[in-house]
């Protein structure tokens, strides 16, 4: 249950707010998040470890609005970023610096000066490049930096291959037969504080094997290292559980916490979790209004006011995202629909052959947009960016305003006159 329901006058709501009257107040296209929902999700990580130390560090990347982060702050989240600005979008929603873990396979001096000068929980390493910087910049500033190396396990996670991670083709990580080396040269760094183990095979993973596969590996090189001397505190399994958007019957929370923590009973390791999507992405919805329809031989368009600059899913993953009327009740004929929107792209659309029973001005619902959908939005076409607004029970609250025309060239300058 994600609190995006119809109700009995047959209009969908966001917790208890009319989304019709949301779009009509904000505007479309329009991202609304519920907070119960992200609430319910990131308990379910929490409870699922229960008594077992550790740390849910939500994925930033994921959807970095401030009121989505400090939501998760309240309940006493940790963050995973990979960016300076990440960590500030952390800071400013109120979260806590010493439970951030900091990924990424480029950071730059710059960001690891600001996350060490912040006191983060770890940087997870991807490269004897970056151990290198590290130790470096720690040194300069008298610093001791806490480090996890994330270990690239070789294991198909079964996603789609722009976000598989996991493979020894991806960019990600330290091949697991080089990390036992890897972990020795870190120990002779006199900067470095070698903390955990850290690894992330894939993003929207529906089966809990891969994620058990994965485990077992960390745990033959944990062993491995505890016998060169290495004492690994926290294992750091990633993000990567997958939600549903049609069919996919992904494993719940529950069961994937609690088989990830039975691999580890008798071990004194703190375990940390870094989800993303499992978390936001059924917390929103994308409204969008019918600006056409355009009948055709060999297809029919509904041409809507959100576009790939506000979702990019679609068109770059081919993921498939539920569309459905906010107004159930509309009495309209049914047909089969392209849904496209205006930019001049023909990898333009939101979602393909789609019955629907629509006409121009209806409001639609993108589903499961709550992550990767506004962070990825651009301004393509010279499109401002939409409004957020967050649900939390009858109250809608704006967090994030629609862009205006003059943001879109905000920064630009003319060539002076000649
Ligand atoms: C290092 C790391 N951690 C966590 C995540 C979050 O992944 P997801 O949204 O699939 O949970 C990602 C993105 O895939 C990632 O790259
Ligand atoms: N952006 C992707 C997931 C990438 C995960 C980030 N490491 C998506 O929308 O599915």
């Amino acid at each position: 249950m994600d609190y995006f329901n119809y109700q009995t006058d047959g209009r969908l709501y966001g917790e208890g707010c009319d989304l019709s009257v949301l779009a009509e107040q904000y505007g479309t296209p329009l991202y609304v998040y519920s907070r119960a929902t992200l609430e319910r999700h990131w308990h379910a990580f929490d409870q699922a470890a229960g008594d077992v130390a550790h740390l849910i560090c939500y994925a930033v990347k994921a959807n970095s609005n401030l009121a989505v982060l400090g939501v998760l702050a309240r309940l006493g989240s940790g963050f995973d970023i990979v960016s300076k600005g990440e960590l500030c979008r952390v800071l400013a929603a109120g979260g806590d610096a010493s439970k951030v873990v900091f990924s990424g396979v480029g950071k730059r001096v710059e960001e690891i000066e600001f996350a060490l000068e912040k006191n983060i929980f770890c940087f997870n390493v991807e490269s004897v490049a970056e151990l290198v910087r590290i130790n470096e910049v720690a040194g300069r500033l008298g610093k001791i930096a806490p480090i996890s190396i994330r270990v690239n396990p070789d294991i198909d996670a079964g996603t789609h291959p722009y976000i598989s991670t996991g493979l020894k083709e991806n960019k990600f990580g330290i091949p697991i037969e080089q990390a036992q080396d890897i972990y020795a040269q870190a120990a002779a760094m006199e900067n470095l504080a070698i903390h955990g183990l850290d690894c992330h095979i894939g993003s929207q993973l529906t089966e809990v094997a891969p994620f058990l596969e994965a485990v077992d590996k960390l745990l033959v090189l944990i062993d491995a290292l505890a016998s060169d001397g290495i004492h690994i505190k926290h294992l750091d399994v990633g993000g990567g559980l997958g939600v549903r958007y049609d069919n996919e019957t992904p494993p719940e929370p529950k069961e994937y916490v609690q088989q990830i923590k039975a691999k580890l009973q008798g071990r004194n390791l703190t375990l940390v979790f870094e989800p993303g999507r499992a978390i936001a992405a059924n917390a929103g919805v994308l409204l969008t209004r019918v600006e056409h329809i355009k009948p055709g031989d060999a297809k029919s368009f509904a041409i809507v006011d959100a576009a790939m600059n506000d979702l990019i899913r679609p068109a770059l993953y081919s993921a498939w995202q539920a569309i459905i009327p906010v107004d159930n009740t509309l009495e309209r004929a049914k047909a089969v629909y392209d849904v496209v929107g205006p930019i001049c792209e023909t990898g333009d659309f939101i979602g393909k052959d789609r019955e629907l029973a629509i006409t121009e001005g209806d409001l639609l619902a993108v589903r499961s947009a709550g992550a990767y959908g506004f962070v990825m939005a651009s301004n393509y076409n010279s499109r401002p960016r939409s409004a957020e607004v967050m649900v939390d029970k009858e109250q809608a609250i704006l967090v994030r305003e629609r862009e205006v025309l003059s943001d879109l060239w905000r920064g630009e300058h003319l060539l002076p006159q000649a």
